[in-house]
């Protein structure tokens, strides 16, 4: 028997929009181990934990909303990639998924490299003891100031990504009696299968320079003629939250066919190949990811035959995932406020959070699941939309899914797979106090990224 709060509540299946779920799932209490990380579970109360501690306690503890990190799932998660790749090949955990100096550690001490793409990101590693040959240093226009500091911390590699940049990296790493090791961006010219604004290897737009044309024969003719500068490599990054493989195999035999054609006009085999990051994770079920020893085994096949063809040594392969070691290991824990039933359509959930948190539903129409977790419950499902408190109406967090017809105000749900682009994509529209980041593992949680105060805002604003 239902214990539904909204008896006349809406019936999903005269509002599903396209590609969302077909059906409420059949037990609304079941966490789906795809998209939660691997410690979440519900204990015999009904409560989620994570890491060994209930949700309740955790919001008691450190309020909502908060990120929750699933420490021991993000260091397998790292291990993984380290393990799929071996000793051949480098793994970067790309900073800009999620940074701390917690996170920065655990890399070090699973033995991932670190790509940053911005002074704050660097200083960040640096600060937390990552040592500088590991870092990759990105971005499409990084000020002087950034490139001067990359420099003297001795970063293991520039990734130059324009023509104006190459003369720039070369000129202050001579100024500093430095030869800086670099690598050149390229867009290898495939689309790949992914939101458009997260795609990045097709020509129009502002990442790399093109193979097309000769423009990338041309940016690495003069990098080896700078003196400032020892070329190492080729990179290429085609997108974000990509799941089909393809586009990274004709990324590959497209940087090969350079690397062939820089042996051939300059007799130097260049000893790298970055393929960048973008393996995509699982937000909702429907969402079928790769492992990385699969990937691994895809790239480095590729990457040998291609190489073999061209007679080419197979160079060192370095790879960039952000999004699939981060993304899964965290869950935004939100405190219900109000519930809105709209008769016929769907119910309107708010939380104590939203785009402030989480931008990405709002920014890519990007898919998440949803749970209560602070109990367990048996009435019907409900199609709801979990949105914020922000002044915006796009503010949506979960864009439609299944909830208990008798959530309440009061009740804790939380989002899986926010570890990636949620906290480091927030922001304080309406004055949102950013949230905290509490690693748990084995019974027992700490901030690793506290919570924002309003003095922190006040202290800001010096008007
Ligand atoms: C150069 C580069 N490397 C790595 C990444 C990480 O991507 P993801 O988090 O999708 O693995 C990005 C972001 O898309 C990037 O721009
Ligand atoms: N921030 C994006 C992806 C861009 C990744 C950085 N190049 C996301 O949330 O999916």
């Amino acid at each position: 028997m239902s214990r539904s709060a909204h008896p006349a509540g809406p019936r999903h299946a005269d509002v599903l929009p396209e590609g969302h779920y077909t059906a409420p799932p059949a037990d609304l209490n079941a966490l789906d181990p795809k998209v939660w990380s691997h410690t979440v579970t519900r204990t015999a109360d009904g409560v989620v934990s994570v890491g060994g501690m209930e949700v309740t306690r955790l919001a008691e503890e450190f309020g909502t909303p908060a990120y929750f990190m699933d420490e021991a799932d993000f260091r397998e998660r790292a291990r993984a990639w380290r393990t799929a790749f071996g000793h051949d090949a480098d793994v970067f955990y790309a900073g800009k998924a999620f940074l701390s100096r917690a996170v920065v550690r655990w890399l070090h001490e699973e033995g991932l490299n670190l790509d940053v793409c911005s002074g704050g990101e660097l200083a960040t590693a640096l600060s937390a003891g990552m040592p500088a040959d590991r870092i990759a240093f990105h971005g499409n226009n990084k000020s002087e100031t950034e490139i001067r500091a990359a420099i003297e911390a001795g970063v293991g590699r520039i990734v130059l990504d324009s023509f104006q940049e190459i003369v720039r990296v070369a000129h202050i790493a001579q100024s500093l009696g430095k030869r800086q090791r670099v690598q050149i961006r390229v867009t290898v010219g495939v689309e790949a299968h992914t939101h458009e604004f997260i795609a990045t290897a097709h020509e129009d737009q502002k990442f790399g320079i093109a193979l097309a044309d000769g423009q990338a024969a041309e940016a690495v003719r003069r990098a080896l003629s700078l003196d400032g500068l020892e070329l190492v490599g080729i990179h290429s990054h085609i997108g974000s939250q990509i799941f089909d493989m393809a586009g990274f195999e004709v990324a590959a035999r497209r940087v090969v066919g350079l690397l062939a054609a820089v042996r051939d006009e300059h007799g130097v085999e260049l000893p790298e190949i970055d393929l960048g990051g973008g393996l995509g994770i699982a937000y909702t079920s429907e969402d079928d990811p790769r492992e990385p020893h699969e990937i691994a085994k895809a790239l480095s096949e590729i990457v040998t035959r291609e190489c073999e063809a061209a007679r080419l040594r197979t160079p060192r392969i370095s790879v960039e995932p952000g999004r699939a070691i981060v993304g899964p290991t965290a869950f935004t824990l939100y405190e219900v406020g109000t519930i809105k039933p709209l008769d016929g359509l769907r119910t309107y959930v708010s939380v104590d959070g939203g785009m402030s948190d989480n931008i990405r539903t709002a920014l890519y129409d990007a898919e998440y699941s949803v749970a209560l977790v602070s109990r367990t419950s048996d009435a019907d499902p409900m199609l709801a939309r979990v949105v914020g408190k922000h002044c915006e109406s796009g503010d949506i967090v979960v864009k439609d899914a299944f909830l208990p017809s008798d959530l309440a105000p009061g009740d804790l749900i939380a989002v899986p797979a926010t570890g990636a682009y949620c906290r480091s994509m927030a922001s304080n529209y309406n004055h949102a106090l950013r949230p905290p980041v509490v690693a748990v593992q084995d019974g027992a949680a700490r901030v690793i990224v506290r919570r924002e105060t309003e003095e922190d805002l006040l202290r800001l604003d010096v008007g």
